[in-house]
């Protein structure tokens, strides 16, 4: 196939995308609060109360009221009886004007008062205090909802719920969330050469790809519901497919393998036939790539070199699955980053390299060497060199786009 007829990487990507993500294709599910970490909100969450709730201590001190303490400095300062103690936890007190009384942060500010002094502009006295500064009205008293109003848009949709959000929620009592539902995606990996137990030497190897691409979809959001592994025979995938879709419970399959132009290529035989499109894309690892539906169920094949398939996840079926999670940021943060060495951009297709980043020199190092048989170079990187095709031989020292793998 000359390099003219191979499809974009940015076509295949808008091809997979229009499969796996229509708008809306998964809807959404009601959650407890306590299981939706990192859950994608499909509904805004509305304060249902005020945060704070009441008024409240922002510092250890005396609560008191500002009018008494008019005249108070260093030099000059002001001696108040102190009627008792309010620590964190206690019901609403009253001030009586001329008195003090001593609070800790977090304590509600009592009737009378409006005006926390923190405990260092004191004695610390506790029959009676002396006061040595005039706090203005207002000084270190949170007012109720001046964190969060109520009935205020706490939470927008498409918001992902980490640490501070779901820290907020658990304030405001909101036990329950409504979020877009975790695509479901069958792994397939395909290959007489497959086993479980290979004798080494014996020309049969271990599943590596089903392992790296459950992981991928749950490392993405999604949910690994099954991983299947079948060998290279063309009714056996088939009726094996048919029955796992059977369940109804599969959003996409996501096969490994059978894709090239081998004599045993189980997937391309079995379902190029069914109307799954089979292409060839200008990008080094991951031309051979095939996308469609069997069953009526979205279908993304990838090519079996463990590298191949992980990376081709990385450009095609990450970025479909987080827009299906209604994700705000499906695509991996892409940084520019000088190059520890040279290299020389492909003739005709883009080509993602696996390298590891120096984040705070802002360097990045290929890491191993550009051939798809490579998975343990691929376990000792964080990021992907992205070369356009067709560019110019790049030097030590030159910018180029980088997609950080452990963010996004
Ligand atoms: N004559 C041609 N040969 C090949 C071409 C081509 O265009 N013409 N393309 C090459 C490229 S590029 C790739 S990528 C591979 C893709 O091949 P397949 O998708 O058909 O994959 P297989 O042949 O089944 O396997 C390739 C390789 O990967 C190993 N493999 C497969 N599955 C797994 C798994 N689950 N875990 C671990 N390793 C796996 C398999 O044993 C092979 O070594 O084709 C090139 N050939
Ligand atoms: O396209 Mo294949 O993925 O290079 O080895």
């Amino acid at each position: 196939m000359s390099t003219a007829s191979l499809r974009s990487v940015a076509e295949h990507q808008r091809h997979v995308t229009a499969l796996v993500a229509p708008a809306g294709a998964l809807g959404t599910e009601q959650v407890a609060t306590d299981r939706a970490r990192g859950r994608v909100l499909a509904s805004a969450v509305v304060a249902p109360e005020p945060l704070p709730s009441f008024d409240n201590s922002a510092m250890d001190g005396y609560a008191v009221r500002a009018a008494d303490l008019a005249s108070a400095s260093a030099e000059h300062p002001v001696r108040l009886p102190v009627a008792g103690d309010l620590p964190a936890g206690a019901a609403l007190g009253r001030l009586e004007p001329g008195t003090a009384l001593r609070i800790m942060t977090g304590a509600p500010v009592p009737h009378g008062a409006d005006a926390i002094v923190e405990v260092e502009a004191t004695d610390g006295g506790t029959e009676i205090v002396e006061i040595r500064a005039a706090p203005e009205p207002g000084r270190f008293v949170r007012t109720a909802g001046s964190d969060v109003g109520p009935g205020q848009e706490m939470l927008a949709a498409g918001t992902v719920l980490g640490p501070a959000q779901l820290g907020v929620l658990a304030a405001l009592g909101v036990a329950e969330v409504v979020v877009h539902r975790r695509p479901r995606v069958l792994v397939c990996s395909t290959g007489s050469e497959l086993s479980e137990n290979p004798e080494p030497g014996s020309g049969t190897i271990r599943d590596a790809n089903g392992a790296l691409l459950a992981a991928a979809v749950e490392d993405a959001g999604g949910v690994a519901v099954r991983r299947l592994w079948v060998a290279d025979d063309v009714p056996a995938f088939l009726a094996l497919l048919e029955s796992e879709l059977a369940h109804g419970d599969v959003d996409l399959v996501l096969t490994s393998g059978g894709v090239s132009a081998g004599a045993y290529e189980v997937v391309k035989d079995g379902l190029g036939p069914r109307g799954v499109e089979f292409v060839k894309v200008a990008m080094q690892p991951g031309m051979p790539q095939g996308s469609g539906r069997f069953a009526g169920v979205p279908v993304v094949c990838l090519p079996g070199n463990p590298v191949s398939a992980l990376t081709s996840y990385e450009v095609f079926v990450r970025p479909a699955l987080r827009r299906a999670l209604g994700h705000p940021r499906p695509s991996r943060p892409v940084v520019r980053a000088a190059l520890t060495e040279a290299l020389t951009p492909l003739p005709s297709k883009r080509q993602l390299r696996r390298a590891r980043l120096d984040r705070d020199a802002g360097t990045v190092t290929p890491w191993g060497p550009p051939g798809s048989g490579f998975l343990g170079w691929f376990a000792g990187a964080d990021a992907l060199i992205d070369l356009p095709p067709d560019g110019h031989p790049l030097r030590r020292g030159d910018l180029v786009d980088v997609w950080d793998l452990t963010t996004g």
